[in-house]
């Protein structure tokens, strides 16, 4: 479980959220939306610990959070595969790292790259792939390297609509079979609620959190609609 208590964050002397309150359950999606510049990809960097809180504490299971750890990966846009290396060294990049035998990396790495969906492209280079295969390479490397949180920061951003739909897919396909806490960053009201358990929507003064809105039917076919119609006041009301 990831508690944050009374979390301020900001640059030198520009405060930009204040008086974050949130306990993220171990094996939650939890979504963070608000309008453009409200500090969402702040957050996330802070709960990577690559920005430093100017107030507050944030814990995993108890211990502080003071910097960052591969127990917490961050997930961008951009892909940040290595251009030179094949897609399966890229996905065993994070397993070496961790001091994994060769053969036990190589055959995990093969493993995630089956499964989103990349098998017989374990040998080609980035710049040999779409834009959402690349993400795909990103999910798998990520997945790879067995983290307690995943941190997302508008990682479909930059896909079309049919591809980020496959992406929110698998992203759903693989959290179910090992269901990892996710922090998730999104503009889109349709993506939050069709990921999220809860979407926190942030922004507004004096709290940094206008809502934490409950999805009932999250990555599932129910009605979800006033819980968007929830999401949207709030973020109508942040403006
Ligand atoms: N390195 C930095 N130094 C100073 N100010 C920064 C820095 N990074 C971000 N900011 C400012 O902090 C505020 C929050 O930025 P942040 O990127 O966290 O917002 P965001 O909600 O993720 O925005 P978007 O949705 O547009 O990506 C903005 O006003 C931004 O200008």
């Amino acid at each position: 479980m990831m508690l944050i208590e009374d979390l301020s964050v900001g640059y030198r002397e520009t405060p930009v959220l204040r008086g974050i309150d949130l306990k993220i359950e171990a094996g939650e999606i939890l979504v963070l939306v608000g309008g453009s510049g409200c500090g969402k990809s702040t957050v996330l960097r802070t709960l990577a610990g690559l920005h430093r809180p100017s107030g507050g504490t944030i814990s995993l299971d108890g211990q502080p959070i003071a910097r960052t750890s591969a127990e917490r990966a961050l997930v961008f846009q951009e892909d940040g595969l290595l251009p030179w290396r094949s897609v399966r060294r890229n996905v065993e990049l994070p397993l070496a790292i961790r001091g994994v035998s060769k053969s036990s990396r190589r055959s995990q790495a093969l493993s995630w790259i089956e499964r989103v969906g990349l098998g017989g492209y374990a040998d080609h280079l980035p710049r040999e792939l779409s834009g959402g295969m690349r993400q795909r390479v990103q999910l798998a490397r990520t997945l790879a390297s067995g983290p307690r949180v995943i941190l997302a920061d508008e990682p479909f951003g930059a896909l079309d609509a049919q591809t980020r739909r496959a992406m929110q897919l698998l992203l759903v396909d693989v959290w179910s079979q090992q269901p990892t806490t996710i922090v998730f960053v999104t503009h889109d009201v349709d993506e939050a609620v069709f990921l999220g358990d809860r979407v926190a929507v942030l922004g507004g003064k004096p709290t940094g959190i206008r809502s934490i809105v409950d999805v009932p039917f999250p990555r599932g076919d129910g009605d979800n609609s006033a819980a968007r119609a929830e999401i949207l006041a709030a973020l109508g009301s942040t403006q």
